[in-house]
C-alpha cells in the first residue's frame, strides 16, 4: 500500500486546486463507459433481429445508433484527453515549482553533496515520469474498474454463473499481476538513481568544459561518460527485463479469459439459454474485459515503476535544512551592525575541525581585514557569518544576538557577499543587477554602473539595460563581471559587506576604478575583507590573522603594522618588502 499512500498525498495536494476540470474530465470518461457498454448490446440486438426477422426497418435504426454512439465516443475521448493533459501539466508544474523552492531553501551542505544535474533530474525528470498519474491514474483506474464492473453486471444479467466465473477470473488476474510486479520496484529505483548520476556528471562536465579542455582532461570525461552511461543503460535493462515475466504471464492469463468466455458461451447456447446474439455478446464482453484488465494492471505496473520517483520526491520534501529559521523575535536595528564570534568551533565533518575556538569582535562601522595562509578557514568564517552553516560550538552574533535567533531572510537581507565566483543569469543586464527587483529605477542602475567604472561598457551595450547577458556574456571579462557584482551590492544597500578575495581578478587599472567605489561602499557600514594580497587591506581598520583555524593575532591594522614582532608585520615584510598598506 506504500506507493498508494504517498501517491494519494501528492495527488490530493496538487489536484485540489483544479477540481472543476478534474470533475468534468471524470464525467466525460463516465459517459464514454456508458457508450462502450451499450454498443455491443446494439450489435447483439442486430444479430438476433437478423436471425429471427431477416432484414427490417429496425436494423437500419440500430446501425445508425451504433454509428452515432461510436462517433460520440471518439469525440468524448478527444475532449477527455485534452482535459487530462491540462490537469497533468498544471499539477506537475506546481509540483516542479514546490520542489525547486524546497531545493533553494536547503543549505549549502545539501548542495555540496548533490550535483546540479542530479537535482535537475529530481526536480524535472522524476516529475515528468509522474505526469500521467496526475491526469490519468485515478480517473483511468476508476474508469476501467467501472467498465469492468459494468461488463460483469451485463454478463450476470445473462447468466449468474457467467458473471461469477468472470468476476473470479478478473480478481485472480489483478492479484497475481500486482503481486508479481512488486519485485521490479527496487530495480527501477536503482535505474533512476543511475540516470540522475549520469545527468549529474554531464552537468558537472559541461560546467567545467573550459578547464577540462584547457588541461587535456577529455579522456577522463569520456571514460567516466561511458561508465555512467553503461551503468544507467544496464540498470534500466535489468529493470525492464524484470518486468517482462509479468507481461508474459499476463498474456497467458488474458488468453485463458477468452477461452473461459467462449466455453461458457458455447455451453449456454448448447442448453438453449443463449441466442446467437447473446453468444456474440458474451464473446465480445469477455474479450472487452481484457482491455480494462490490461489497463488496470498496466496502471499498477506504472505506479510501481514510478514509486521510485514518488519516493524521491517525497524524500526531497522531507529533507530538512540543517539551518532552521529563527523565531524572529529579535529585529536587527537599522545601521551598521556589530559582529562577534564567541569561541566558535566548526568542521564540515564533525571530526575534522576547520575553525577551533575563534573569537573576535568587530565594532559597528569598522572594516576588518582577514588574512592567513590558504586553507586556514577564512572563507569558512564568512559562511558561518552568513549562516550557511551553524558552528558545532560557540556563537556567532550580530549586535549581540546569536544568529539562530534571527530569521535567515532578515539576516541575509542586511548583508552582501562578493566572492570570486560571480553568477550571472541568462537575463537582461537590469535583471542581473537588481535580481529581478523592478522597483529599482533605471537611473539609479546607470548611476551605480558609472560609480564602479562600467560607464563605457554600459554605453557600448546594444540595448543598454535590456541587453541580454547569457552564455557569451557580451564579451564580459572576469574583471567586468566582478565589477557588476560590486554594482549589485551598491544597489541592495546592505549594512554589512563581505568581500572574499573580491579584487583578486581585477587588473591594476580596473582595481583603481573600484578603489574609490569600495571606500564609498564601506562608508557607514561594517565591512569584512578576506584577502591574500595585503595591498587590498589598505582600507581595513582591524586585522585578524587566521592560521589552521585559530586566531593567531587580532588588533588595529596600524598598530600591528607598526609592531615589528607582529605576525602581520612579518607578513607585510614578506609580501610587500615592508611597504606599509
Ligand atoms: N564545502 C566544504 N566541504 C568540506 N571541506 C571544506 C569545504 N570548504 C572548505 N573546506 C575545507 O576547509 C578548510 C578551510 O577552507 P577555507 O576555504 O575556509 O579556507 P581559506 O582560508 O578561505 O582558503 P583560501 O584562502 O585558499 O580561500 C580547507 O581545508 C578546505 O579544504
Amino acid at each position: 500500500m506504500r506507493p498508494f499512500r504517498r501517491y494519494f498525498v501528492l495527488l490530493a495536494r496538487y489536484l485540489r486546486p483544479q477540481w472543476p476540470t478534474a470533475l468534468l474530465m471524470s464525467l466525460l470518461l463516465l459517459a464514454s463507459i456508458a457508450l462502450q457498454l451499450i454498443n455491443p448490446k446494439i450489435l447483439g440486438y442486430f444479430i438476433d433481429t437478423t436471425v429471427s426477422q431477416g432484414l427490417s426497418q429496425g436494423l437500419m435504426w440500430a446501425a445508425l445508433l451504433f454509428l452515432a454512439f461510436s462517433l460520440l465516443n471518439q469525440g468524448l475521448s478527444v475532449a477527455s484527453s485534452y482535459l487530462c493533459e491540462k490537469v497533468a501539466w498544471t499539477a506537475t508544474n506546481a509540483l516542479r515549482g514546490d520542489l525547486l523552492a524546497r531545493v533553494l531553501t536547503l543549505d549549502q551542505g545539501f548542495h555540496k553533496s548533490h550535483t546540479q544535474g542530479e537535482l535537475l533530474e529530481r526536480i524535472d525528470g522524476d516529475v515528468n515520469d509522474l505526469s500521467d498519474f496526475f491526469s490519468k491514474f485515478v480517473v483511468h483506474m476508476l474508469f476501467h474498474l467501472l467498465l469492468m464492473a459494468g461488463m460483469l453486471v451485463v454478463l450476470t444479467t445473462i447468466d449468474w454463473m457467467l458473471g461469477v466465473s468472470m468476476g473470479l477470473y478478473c480478481l485472480l488476474v489483478v492479484v497475481v499481476l500486482t503481486w508479481m510486479r512488486r519485485t521490479t520496484v527496487d530495480r527501477w529505483v536503482t535505474a533512476r538513481q543511475a540516470s540522475s548520476e549520469f545527468f549529474g556528471f554531464l552537468g558537472e562536465s559541461l560546467d567545467a568544459a573550459e578547464d577540462v579542455r584547457g588541461n587535456g582532461g577529455m579522456s577522463y570525461i569520456w571514460r567516466h561518460f561511458y561508465q555512467h552511461f553503461y551503468r544507467w543503460y544496464s540498470t534500466t535493462c535489468q529493470a525492464g527485463w524484470s518486468g517482462a515475466t509479468p507481461w508474459i504471464i499476463s498474456q497467458a492469463l488474458f488468453t485463458l479469459g477468452k477461452v473461459i468466455g467462449l466455453v461458457l458461451a458455447a455451453y449456454l447456447w448448447s442448453i438453449g439459454i443463449a441466442s446467437p446474439g447473446t453468444v456474440y455478446l458474451i464473446f465480445v464482453y469477455s474479450a472487452l474485459l481484457m482491455g480494462p484488465l490490461e489497463q488496470v494492471q498496466w496502471q499498477l505496473q506504472s505506479l510501481y515503476q514510478s514509486e521510485s520517483c514518488i519516493r524521491r520526491i517525497d524524500g526531497l520534501f522531507k529533507t530538512t535544512a540543517a539551518i532552521q529559521d529563527g523565531p524572529g523575535t529579535h529585529v536587527l536595528a537599522p545601521g551598521a551592525p556589530v559582529v562577534s564570534f564567541e569561541d566558535v568551533s566548526f568542521g564540515y565533518a564533525p571530526d575534522e575541525p576547520v575553525l577551533d575556538g575563534v573569537s573576535f569582535r568587530l565594532e559597528a562601522g569598522r572594516v576588518l581585514g582577514i588574512v592567513g595562509r590558504s586553507g586556514g578557514g577564512k572563507t569558512t568564517l564568512s559562511r558561518l557569518l552568513f549562516r550557511m552553516y551553524d558552528p558545532q560550538s560557540g556563537r556567532v552574533c550580530i549586535n549581540g544576538v546569536p544568529l539562530p535567533e534571527l530569521r535567515v531572510r532578515d539576516l541575509r537581507r542586511r548583508m552582501s557577499l562578493i566572492t570570486q565566483d560571480i553568477q550571472l543569469f541568462q537575463a537582461s543586464v537590469r535583471d542581473n543587477l537588481t535580481f529581478f527587483d523592478r522597483s529599482i529605477p533605471d537611473e539609479r542602475i546607470v548611476e551605480v554602473l558609472a560609480d564602479v567604472g562600467l560607464r563605457d561598457w554600459y554605453r557600448a551595450l546594444p540595448q543598454r539595460l535590456n541587453t541580454q547577458l547569457g552564455a557569451n556574456n557580451y564579451g564580459l571579462s572576469a574583471g567586468e563581471a566582478q565589477l557588476l557584482a560590486f554594482a549589485r551590492v551598491f544597489l541592495t544597500q546592505p549594512d554589512l559587506v563581505l568581500l572574499d578575495e573580491a579584487s583578486s581578478r581585477l587588473d591594476p587599472l580596473t582595481e583603481q576604478y573600484i578603489e574609490q567605489a569600495v571606500d564609498k561602499l564601506f562608508e557607514g557600514r561594517t565591512g569584512i575583507v578576506i584577502a591574500h594580497r595585503l595591498a587590498t587591506l589598505r582600507r581595513a581598520d582591524d586585522i585578524l590573522v587566521i592560521e589552521n583555524g585559530r586566531v593567531l593575532e587580532a588588533g588595529p591594522r596600524l598598530d600591528l603594522a607598526a609592531n615589528p614582532d607582529s605576525h602581520f608585520a612579518r607578513l607585510l615584510q614578506h609580501e610587500m618588502g615592508g611597504i606599509p598598506v
